[in-house]
């Protein structure tokens, strides 16, 4: 094992809180060898592909490698903007928008750092960044707001391998989830009203979560029942009736099954069943990306409206909205409760009374 040692922490240099913002990741550019370099990586993780490495990469480095990178690259294509990929440009800004908000709360130095999972800016180069502020607790965490083994659990792994090559390890927190908190729900519930009241209301209501094989849920992973939990706090919390609103998934890839019901089938019916009117949001995705903006604004846009539907809203990530960022500084501060050495950035007795009161009132507590 070679270990990074220089250079290492620092005696004489005040020490910083650290926090690691992680998200999935995204090409380099979207020419087709960037975009085979970025998918090669993704698809070799075991936890997004869980078959056998002696079936599986065979097929993907022999098939899919072959194929997959220009149909992907073409679709890149259709969503990348000035600043590059979407996803990359926004999670820049979340990033910028946390450090200046917790500068403002702690009274101490903080260094906040992004790492994408799979790509650019590495994992590995975050945590050099981190290191080299002499950060000596970090908190880790992955902007996903509902765990799943094959996104928050890889992260984890990412974080743990960079790890193994470091002599001196920081202190760890690490955040799991945040699917039922009353601020992310909340956000999500103004989002949604905000959009309404310039849209109007559509006749239903379409959550749309990012699908993972059902295999992987008969076998323990939680995703399925928080994106659930998630959409239930929104629609008890936006008092809408069942009739109206609906949660899919999207974005399968292969043949096997994946979490019913998709979201393409899902607005076909709908659309074809007489549903005039429909907003779609994707409040698992922390950011926009190529998912949101090319899968779920345009190409199930058209099926809905080719099935007959005639209102199709897209209602759009939380991004870099200030009531995001404003939730994910909080979420940081209370995951670095009670860590030495800082200003306590923990919430007072008041602050946490209320939070207490408003899980309960949205039912969030079990
Ligand atoms: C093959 C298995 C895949 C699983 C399982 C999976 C789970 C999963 N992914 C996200 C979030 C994102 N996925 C994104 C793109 C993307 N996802 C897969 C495959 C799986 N995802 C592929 C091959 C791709 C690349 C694009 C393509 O070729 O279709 C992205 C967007 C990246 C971007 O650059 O914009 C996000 C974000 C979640 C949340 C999730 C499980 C819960
Ligand atoms: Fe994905
Ligand atoms: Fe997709």
């Amino acid at each position: 094992m070679k270990f990074v040692d220089t250079p290492a922490y620092r005696h004489d240099v005040p020490e910083s809180l650290g926090v690691l913002l992680i998200n999935l990741g995204t090409p380099d550019s979207t020419s087709v060898p960037d975009v085979r370099r970025y998918l090669a990586e993704f698809l070799s993780d075991p936890r997004v592909v869980e078959m056998s490495r002696a079936l599986w990469l065979p097929l993907l480095h022999g098939v899919i490698l072959r194929t997959r990178p220009a149909r992907s690259a073409r679709a890149y294509e259709s969503v990348w903007t000035e600043d590059g990929s979407p996803l990359l440009a926004i999670s820049r800004r979340q990033r910028d928008g946390v450090a200046e908000r917790l500068s403002a709360r702690l009274g101490g130095p903080v260094k906040v750092a992004l790492g994408m999972r799979y790509g650019n800016p590495s994992v590995a180069s975050a945590l050099a960044e981190l290191r080299a502020a002499n950060a000596r607790r970090i908190l880790v965490f992955p902007l996903y707001p509902q765990y799943s083994a094959t996104t928050t659990g890889s992260a984890f792994d990412a974080v743990t391998a960079e790890l193994r090559r470091w002599r001196w390890l920081p202190e760890l927190r690490f955040i799991n989830q945040y699917h039922d908190d009353p601020a992310y729900i909340d956000a999500l519930v103004a989002s949604i009203r905000a959009h309404w009241a310039e849209h109007g209301e559509p006749e239903r209501l379409l959550f749309s979560f990012h699908g993972i094989p059902k295999d992987y849920f008969d076998k323990g992973d939680p995703y399925h029942c928080l994106c659930r939990k998630t959409a239930r706090l929104v629609i008890e919390s936006l008092g809408l009736a069942e009739d109206r609103w609906g949660m899919s998934f999207q974005s399968r890839l292969g043949s096997s099954e994946w979490l019913q019901p998709y979201t393409e089938t899902t607005l076909k019916q709908w659309g074809a069943s007489g549903v005039k009117s429909v907003h779609v949001l994707s409040p698992g995705f922390s950011a926009d990306c190529l998912e949101t903006i090319e899968e779920i604004d345009e190409e199930n846009r058209e099926y809905f409206l080719e099935a007959g539907g005639e209102h199709y809203g897209y209602i759009p990530c939380l991004n870099d909205a200030p009531a995001h960022l404003d939730l994910l500084t909080e979420l940081i501060l209370r995951h670095c409760a009670g860590w030495p050495g800082l200003d306590a950035p923990t919430e007072d007795a008041e602050a946490l009374a209320e939070r207490q009161a408003r899980a309960r009132a949205l039912g969030a507590e079990h």
